[in-house]
């Protein structure tokens, strides 16, 4: 068998297409690959012996650094490192929140990044002016053509107005051209020059983290001339941004005219416009942010949009008392891009994770995802929590959900107007936009603040539920493949008591906190002969939050941080 096997190894060397069957082979088929050639010269086999000493000191090296992770990890855990994954569909919130993490931890860092921010203010002013003249532009086109349809008598009344208007528009977007031709130079500075052809055009450009590095920034730049948060007594300027700033204070009045034209206005009453909330702040803000010296202020710069690509990390230094002295630990927050393009990143960051901060902003029960015009976004935001919780790797890690764009302070209620004490979702419904016009199931409810919050609320819980039920099953299937229980009593997690914590889900105000996950029996062998003992649970805790408000965000972190140093407590206490 041997001779026969030899006597048919191929002629050397091999023609790589004609590779013998690998039963018929002796060789290992790396070695085959991997031999030397017969004829080699004494310099071949000289360069061949430095490229494998090289490409071994390579191989060595990666082994290194990826031990040396292992390592980092193991000693970060050891030092109570906590690993936060901020995750989310686009637009839902997640690099707000990682912007107030940043005001409440690292305050000094987001001033060094002040002036940077106002490039991307700039943009997002380009932008959203865009967007108004293409819903002016379109809705007069339309009723032209419906005009013409109609076969009216050229000297109708509405189509005279239309002409007024669209002249109108045209001299207000000639004047705005100056500043709208800086479109191109700023986003190239932001992105650095990379080219993305995914970004959405109607609004999006995607930014990999430390784009504030990117812009030209003076050198002699002093951080500490800004003393207070947003209170600049710098009057310096930075170097790209500043013609354009020079320019925005010329036109900052016709953008004004603008967004205040008639026409323009009963667009946004009629919805045929709709602005995304941070261009309608900036442009309402426009007579301010058009001033000399202009320095984006906390809340422009929590406005200030700019989609995510890839994951970026964040550290702070926690006090162990969420905020002032006290022993502290290190954070590590993940803050990821949420467009469905970019979502197959997140799985490697899942391990070790401590916990999940999900957004989901219920607000959008009336918008659509920009990748695919077709699905309802707070459908894809239940559909990818769902994802989330099921996953294997987070089976243990808490969950805590934000319902972002949805705070309603009662509070505030008796002092002061819907503008400050509400976000978009109260608002919206206060406009009469009903939710059951784009979500079916909604049915026949009230379209109240307090009932559409309770709704999506217990569908977002039942799909915690349903995941943690998954798991408790298939780690009960595991056991009993290994003999650890009998196969009948993997049953009994159905039992009425073994479920029982799980469906009396406690049910809490709209602000209030939850663990939905009572502690429940998996009923092993070892359990049975010991009597049943509690076995740790994830937790999840809900929040209803505006991302954009400082006050109230920075209250929902610190009571973040005490729910999981509380939870971890826990956990140590029954391993
Ligand atoms: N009113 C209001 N606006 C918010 C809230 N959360 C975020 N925003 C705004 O929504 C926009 C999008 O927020 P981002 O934090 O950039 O969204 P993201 O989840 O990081 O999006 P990607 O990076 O694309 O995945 C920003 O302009 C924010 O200012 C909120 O709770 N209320
Ligand atoms: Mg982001």
């Amino acid at each position: 068998m041997h001779a026969l096997a030899s006597s048919r190894r191929p002629a050397y060397p091999p023609n790589p297409l004609i590779r013998p069957a690998s039963l018929e082979s002796h060789d290992d088929p790396l070695a085959f690959v991997t031999r030397p050639p017969l004829h080699e010269s004494p310099q071949e086999r000289q360069a061949r012996l430095r490229a494998e000493h090289d490409a071994r000191l390579h191989s060595e090296a990666i082994d290194a650094k990826l031990s040396l992770e292992r390592d980092q990890i193991r000693r970060r855990k050891a030092a109570g490192e906590v690993k936060l994954l901020l995750l989310g569909q686009a637009e839902s919130g997640k690099s707000t929140l990682q912007k107030q993490f940043q005001f409440l931890y690292a305050p000094h860092s987001i001033n060094n990044e002040r002036t940077s921010w106002r490039a991307v203010i700039f943009l997002n002013i380009i932008r959203s002016i865009k967007v108004v003249f293409d819903a002016v532009f379109l809705n007069l086109d339309l009723r032209e053509q419906a005009h013409s349809n109609q076969r009216r008598p050229a000297s109708s009344t509405s189509n005279i107005s239309d002409d007024v208007i669209r002249l109108d528009m045209i001299n207000i977007k000639a004047r705005l051209e100056p500043f709208l031709q800086f479109e191109d130079r700023l986003a190239s500075q932001l992105i650095g020059g990379i080219q993305l052809s995914s970004a959405t055009p109607k609004k999006g450009f995607y930014v990999r983290s430390g784009w504030q590095w990117n812009l030209p920034h003076r050198s002699d730049r002093s951080h500490t001339d800004i003393t207070n948060l947003g209170r600049p007594s710098t009057t310096e300027l930075d170097e790209m941004t500043e013609p354009i700033l020079g320019i925005l204070i010329e036109c900052g009045g016709e953008i004004h005219t603008l967004r205040t034209h008639a026409f323009v206005q009963r667009l946004i009453q009629s919805r045929k416009l709709k602005l995304d909330e941070w261009s309608d702040y900036f442009l309402v803000n426009i007579r301010r942010i058009a001033t000399p010296n202009y320095m984006p202020t906390d809340s422009d710069i929590l406005r200030a949009r700019v989609q995510t690509m890839g994951i970026s990390e964040h550290q702070f230094t926690v006090s162990q008392n969420g905020v002032g002295p006290g022993s502290s630990l290190p954070w590590l927050l993940y803050d990821v891009g949420g467009s469905r393009g970019q979502r197959h990143t997140w799985a490697p960051f899942f391990e070790d994770a401590t916990a999940v901060i999900f957004m989901a902003p219920i607000s959008a029960f009336d918008q659509y995802l920009d990748e695919d015009y077709r699905v309802n976004r707070v459908q894809d935001s239940l559909e990818l929590f769902g994802q989330i919780v099921e996953n294997e790797l987070l089976r243990d890690v808490h969950m805590v959900l934000f319902f972002s764009k949805s705070l309603f302070s009662i509070w505030r209620s008796m002092l002061t107007s819907m503008e400050d004490k509400a976000d978009i979702l109260a608002k919206k419904l206060e406009q009469g936009v009903e939710v059951t016009r784009y979500i079916t199931s909604y049915g026949t409810r009230p379209n109240t603040y307090h009932e559409v919050c309770a709704y999506f609320k217990e569908h977002f819980m039942k799909m915690c539920t349903r995941a943690d039920k998954k798991h408790a099953e298939a780690k009960v299937a595991k056991l009993a493949g290994k003999g650890y229980i009998h196969s009948s009593s993997s049953t009994q997690i159905h039992r009425p008591g073994a479920m029982k914590n799980a469906s009396s889900s406690k049910q809490s105000n709209a602000n209030g906190k939850d663990n939905i996950n009572g502690k429940r029996d998996v009923n092993g062998k070892e359990k049975e002969k010991d009597g049943p003992k509690e076995e740790y649970k994830r937790a999840l805790f809900t929040h209803f939050t505006s991302m954009v408000d400082t006050k109230s965000t920075q209250k929902i972190i610190v009571a973040v941080h005490d729910s999981l140093l509380r939870e971890s407590l826990k956990h140590a206490k029954l391993l």
